[in-house]
């Protein structure tokens, strides 16, 4: 629960909700495994916990003794039939014993069980004269509420303020998570809520995992696990069966990708007591169709971003915990990445149809990456129907693969070509746009460098957000780019620049602009009795290959060089769109080092002309005399960055750093547009990126509450 976010949830009549566990807040609790048998356990710390209890009725009596009385033939048949099941049938309710009526005197609905299968002694009829539904329904009831009830208890017993529920019996199933709620619930008489867990089949896989000393897992931390979700599992069948005959377990081989079952509108649930769950439909909503788990990796290189500035000292924000026995608000504000939450189901509707329009091209392009072979086509076909295959699920239940955040689905997508083997989709045109720039560097470095300092410094950050227009995730971009040359396009747009950079709206979201413009200027120029004052070492997160990294970032970090300023340039470990990796930066760099002395020479002191990538402590090399230019990778292959999960030479080169520069829609804005930092930092984004209308917006940035309580600016 510590490593996966929105791991917790409680399911109330339909309704899922995420609960949201601060770490030191966890323990403890009570978890209840619900295997064949049930135990109980009292987990009070990290590696700290007893069997205190457990019950002998459990799933395997569900599933045995249904077997027996219906003649079913699987689990999920049994399940099945329960939704279509009449529990008074066979039920002795309250009702049935006091004419009807609720027992007001005891707190008793007419509808409330009185004692399960109690009907069946009174009646003369034969097993074969009940239906197999009815049955189901009484059974599954009975066990679940028992199950429910005796978990109360031992929480209730123990003092434990939360009740976990998993094992395989739940498998997701809306229904029984909703019937153990509804025990947990009369039984505590509303004082405690059932909760479950996104991956609670795979409880026993887990904690065997961890166990194992040859893994040495001591030391795990939290952020070192990093949750993918399985392409394959919307997809079965096929050429690609092999790559998923994993999850035969879980899902038939064969079986065609198939529409999730939406379930029934919720109803009420009338008089109380046992009345019928709402989420109770007529079909099942089983996860057998799609696999609802994601594939948790150890990565063990994996930090939290030093400069994230800690939220809890500044008590922005709410964040609502659900406590058993005691429930409870904190004011307590927390990193989240998103800036647009999908769950507003308008937006989560407008970016599906922004990556649906987008896919065709998409997959073009990838197909092409690959030679455009057969091969590459058959894995381009299979690719279009695993990604819309997800995308169909999460439109039909957006809290699938946990809180959805347009950060996850854009990663989702990139993990989903990297499943259907195609590294690098924009290979060739990054290359392209990367030459085409280069070709006219020399020119534009001219120019800069016949302005006075203050016009320069104006001119490269309008130059960082005009180049941020060579998008090509963006398709205006790309119709723009068939109407003139690198150069014409990225004049035009600075050209195009006023201040204040502003945007006024993105979507249905907001944004108030300040543009911070003239505090970064008098830092780094000085004005009146102020003197300049030149960062340690700027960290330049980079965005796009060609124009914008070679024409936008480039010219920014020779002006940081030439002040004195060491720069990091950090990008993907991996691909993702047309983003620059921090593989591709040395050989540009290279290349653009031969136009520049500036950068010859901290590229020299970095190592950058000698080796690819070298290790940031041998950066500082004493035998130059410039200041270092170096790149590292963050550890990620999105076009987002979460910066709890960032590479450790990321997290190492950014304790000596004193300014972020942190540029493109995907990083800036889409994610950490919420984010503060304990240094200075610019946000620039540039018109038209990533998916936005073409000059719907300049920059965006605003004064950071965080950065005037610690004295830092937030600039741009
Ligand atoms: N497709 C299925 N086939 C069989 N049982 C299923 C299926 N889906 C869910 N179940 C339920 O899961 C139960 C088994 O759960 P699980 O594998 O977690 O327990 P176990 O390891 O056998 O039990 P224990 O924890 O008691 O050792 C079954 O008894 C049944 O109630
Ligand atoms: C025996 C185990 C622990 C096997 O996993 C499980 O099936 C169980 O907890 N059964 C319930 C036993 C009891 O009555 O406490």
């Amino acid at each position: 629960m510590h490593a996966i976010r929105h791991e917790a949830f409680t399911h109330i009549e339909g309704h899922k909700e995420f609960v949201q566990i601060e770490q030191n807040d966890l323990f403890p609790y009570l978890l209840v495994n619900i295997g064949s048998g049930v135990s109980m356990i009292k987990v009070e710390g990290e590696g700290k916990f007893q069997r205190v209890s457990g019950t002998n009725v459990g799933g395997g009596t569900y599933w045995g003794l249904g077997k027996l009385l219906t003649k079913c033939k699987s689990f999920d048949e049994l399940l099945e039939l329960s939704q279509r099941g009449d529990n008074k049938v066979i039920d002795m309710l309250v009702g049935d014993i006091y004419g009807g009526m609720d027992y007001n005197k005891i707190g008793l609905s007419a509808s409330t069980i009185a004692s399960s299968f109690g009907k069946a002694i009174s009646e003369s009829k034969e097993l074969e004269d009940y239906r197999p539904e009815d049955i189901s329904l009484s059974l599954l009831r009975m066990i679940s509420y028992n199950i429910g009830q005796i978990a109360y208890l031992n929480a209730l017993r123990f003092g434990l303020k939360r009740i976990f529920f998993g094992g395989f019996f739940i498998r997701g199933h809306a229904y029984t998570m909703d019937t153990i709620s509804f025990a947990v619930n009369f039984w505590s008489k509303s004082q405690a809520q059932a909760m479950f867990l996104r991956h609670e089949g795979f409880l026993g896989a887990l904690g065997a995992f961890m166990s194992y000393e040859k893994h040495g897992l001591d030391d795990l931390m939290a952020h070192h696990l990093v949750e993918r979700f399985p392409m394959g599992a919307p997809y079965v069948g096929g050429d690609l069966s092999e790559k998923i005959s994993w999850m035969e377990k879980f899902v038939q081989k064969g079986t065609e990708i198939i529409a999730p079952v939406p379930m029934a509108p919720p109803g009420t649930t009338g008089l109380g007591g046992f009345e019928r769950p709402s989420s109770r439909g007529n079909t099942l909503r089983s996860d057998d169709a799609a696999l609802n788990v994601g594939v948790l990796h150890l990565v063990p290189t994996l930090e939290v971003f030093p400069l994230l500035a800690d939220l809890k000292t500044t008590g922005i924000g709410t964040i609502k915990y659900l406590m058993f026995l005691n429930y409870k608000r904190y004011n307590l504000c927390r990193y989240e990445p998103n800036t647009i939450d999908l769950s507003d189901h308008n937006e989560l509707e407008y970016w599906f149809t922004v990556l649906s329009s987008h896919l065709p091209d998409l997959v073009d392009k990838a197909v092409a990456s690959e030679g455009g072979t057969d091969d590459a086509k058959r894995r381009g076909d299979a690719f279009t129907r695993a990604f819309s295959a997800h995308l169909a699920r999460l439109m039909e239940e957006p809290a699938a693969y946990g809180k959805l955040g347009l950060a996850n689905l854009l990663e989702l997508r990139e993990e989903c070509l990297r499943e259907f083997q195609f590294h690098d989709a924009y290979k060739t045109i990054k290359q392209r746009e990367n030459e085409a720039s280069l070709a006219v560097l020399s020119d534009l470095l001219m120019e800069l460098d016949s302005m006075s300092e203050e016009a320069r410094l104006h001119a490269l950050i309008e130059g960082v957000l005009a180049a941020n227009i060579f998008d090509w995730g963006s398709r205006a971009c790309v119709d723009l780019y068939h109407e003139g040359t690198i150069i014409e396009i990225y004049r035009m747009s600075r050209n195009k620049m006023q201040r204040p950079w502003r945007a006024s709206e993105i979507k249905m979201y907001c944004i108030y602009i300040v543009d911070d413009f003239d505090m970064f200027k008098e830092r780094m120029l000085g004005s009146g009795d102020k003197k300049p004052s030149a960062h340690k070492r700027a960290l330049l997160f980079v965005d796009n290959s060609g124009a914008d990294v070679v024409l936008g970032m480039l010219p920014l970090a020779r002006e940081l060089l030439r002040r004195g300023t060491e720069v990091v340039l950090v990008a993907n470990s991996l691909p993702a769109l047309n983003d620059v990796t921090a593989m591709e930066l040395p050989e540009i760099v290279a290349e653009a080092a031969k136009h520049c002395d500036i950068l010859r020479k901290a590229a020299e002191a970095g190592g950058l002309l000698m080796d690819a990538m070298i290790p940031i402590q041998d950066a500082s090399k004493e035998n130059s005399s410039s200041v270092p230019l170096m790149v590292v990778e963050n550890g990620c292959g999105s076009p987002c960055i979460d910066f709890r999960q960032v590479s450790s030479e990321l997290a190492d080169a950014a304790k000596a750093a004193d300014l972020l520069i942190l540029e493109g829609m995907g990083r800036a804005l889409h994610t950490n547009f919420n984010a503060y930092f304990k240094c200075d930092t610019l946000k620039p984004v540039g018109p038209g990126s990533k998916f936005l209308t073409l000059f719907d917006m300049a920059c965006h940035g605003k004064e950071s509450e965080a950065g005037r309580k610690t004295g830092k600016g937030e600039y741009i």
